[in-house]
């Protein structure tokens, strides 16, 4: 069998020493390597006065990392420079938010390429490499560029923008154009593979057949979606553990007989905190029989915080979450317990247990792993009940969730309503449906069809 080379920016710290706040991509990328002899490569998070390619090569609980340091200025140009600035919010339909400078596209060029220069030595020649995100988009072609026939896969974590709003970004075609290295590229959902091949028509004047096979000028690569999931096993296992029971237990003691519902997000403006706090206010001034019989946990650990559109989502929210406690809260109740902290995944777990409803309302996100979790979490015989944004990639598959349009105040109080009041023969129903897509659809499935895909691909000529 192969040996698998993974490449992202982040590399899952070792267990124990993440502060229960990785993303979703580590989760994923922890669990799909633990079953794969191979390597995990990317940025250890960590600086240094002056780039030296020292690799730091680390073994735990079967997975095999191997990490760099980056400079300051490495780090303020390219992730917090090009990718959170430029691409993350254009990735997330916020034009307005994205700056270009062209120091983040030096910057994100130059990481790129020591990012290629590093790596590439430790490729054999039989290796698949599977590149990660948006960090990353050129790094297929810098591996090329470095003599590398591999086959090698990316997999974009986040949506692909329309093509209108794409060309915003100065240089759109150069990054597109590196891409076309890639053997197979792979998406979240349909619909972001839909905006890539317009842009493919539309900017490159190429093509891309209903089987996925693109073609620009004499390149051919393939382009599909997989959606990825989580490791329903592991958190299935996870959710039984004692830690998770206690965790279980701590909220619903102290909850008392309320009702509670449960946000869990990356502090990130994407993922529509502001909005669900306006629409759980709307809930509360139109239900009144509702106010001192719930409580909204909203687990909102910072993000990206040398970034200012994040410094002033998390200002927003302060201000936000203490004018709606202060307007409804009585001595012995308040409507929002907003925690800027991080759990680990056996807390959250039973946080999700406990919780009789959940609100994953992003205003665009690639896939959404907290929905997965939340469902992988419920107690068979009582269900909680999952309020999901359309916007959210995990909406093509949780059909059976309470589909919502996060803008809309209205639509999310009359959810939270709905989803409060249901009775249990429907939670039971619309859960079983919900579950049974969670597990066949996981981290396991996700992984394998990726590389079987890229295994099955011609190597690049
Ligand atoms: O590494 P950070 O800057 O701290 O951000 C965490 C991760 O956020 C994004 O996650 C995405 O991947 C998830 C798994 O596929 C997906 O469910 C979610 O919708 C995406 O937002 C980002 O894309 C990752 O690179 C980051 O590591
Ligand atoms: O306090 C926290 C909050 C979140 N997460 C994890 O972070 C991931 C978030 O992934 P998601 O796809 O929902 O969004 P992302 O943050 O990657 O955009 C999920 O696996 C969560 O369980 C965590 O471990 N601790």
């Amino acid at each position: 069998m192969s040996r698998l080379i993974v490449i992202s920016n982040r590399v899952s710290a070792p267990k124990g020493q993440s502060g229960g706040s990785q993303g979703g991509l580590a989760v994923a990328l922890a669990a799909a390597l633990r079953e794969y002899r191979g390597i995990w490569f990317g940025w250890s998070g960590g600086m240094t006065d002056h780039f030296t390619g020292h690799i730091d090569l680390q073994r735990h609980e079967g997975v095999t990392t191997a990490t760099i340091d980056l400079e300051g200025q490495d780090v303020d140009e390219y992730y917090n420079g090009y990718a959170n600035k430029t691409l993350w919010p254009l990735f997330h339909y916020r034009i307005d938010l994205a700056e270009y400078d062209r120091s983040f596209g030096s910057g994100y060029e130059r990481v790129n390429e020591r990012f290629a220069e590093t790596v590439a030595p430790l490729i054999e020649p039989d290796d698949l490499v599977w590149v990660h995100d948006y960090h990353l988009i050129p790094l297929g072609q810098q591996l090329r560029q470095r003599g590398l026939k591999n086959r090698i896969g990316f997999f974009l974590h986040t949506p692909w923008p329309p093509a209108r709003l794409l060309t915003a970004l100065p240089f759109h075609q150069r990054l597109v154009r590196s891409m076309l290295a890639y053997d197979l590229i792979g998406f979240q959902t349909e619909e972001w593979l839909l905006s890539f091949r317009h842009y493919i028509e539309e900017e490159l004047g190429g093509t891309v057949d209903p089987d996925g096979t693109v073609r620009v000028g004499d390149r051919t690569l393939r382009a599909a979606a997989f959606p990825i999931g989580v490791d329903y096993k592991d958190f299935a296992d996870t959710a039984a553990s004692q830690e998770a029971a206690e965790a279980c237990a701590t909220l619903q003691d102290s909850a008392e007989l309320k009702k509670v519902i449960i946000g869990v997000d990356r502090l990130d403006y994407s993922k529509g905190i502001e909005e669900r706090f306006n629409g759980y206010r709307r809930f509360l001034e139109e239900n009144d029989n509702w106010r001192g019989n719930v409580t909204l946990l909203q687990i909102a650990p910072p993000s990206r915080g040398e970034v200012h559109a994040y410094e002033a989502i998390r200002e927003r929210l302060d201000e936000l979450s203490g004018r709606i406690n202060g307007e409804f809260a009585h001595v012995d109740w308040v409507p929002i317990r907003y925690v800027n902290q991080g759990y680990g995944r056996a807390a959250l777990a039973g946080f999700y247990r406990a919780a009789d409803v959940a609100l994953v309302t992003p205003l665009r996100d690639g896939m959404n792993l907290v929905a997965k979790e939340y469902v992988a979490s419920q107690n068979p015989d009582d269900p909680g009940v999952l309020i999901l944004s359309r916007f959210a990639g995990a909406a093509h598959q949780l059909r059976e969730a309470i589909i919502i349009n996060p803008y809309s105040k209205d639509e999310l109080s009359d959810a939270i309503r709905s989803a409060l009041e249901m009775p249990r023969e429907e939670r039971i129903r619309r859960w079983n449906a919900l579950i049974e897509s969670v597990k066949r659809d996981d981290v396991v499935a996700w992984r394998r069809d990726f590389v079987a895909a890229l295994e099955g691909v011609k190597v690049a000529a």
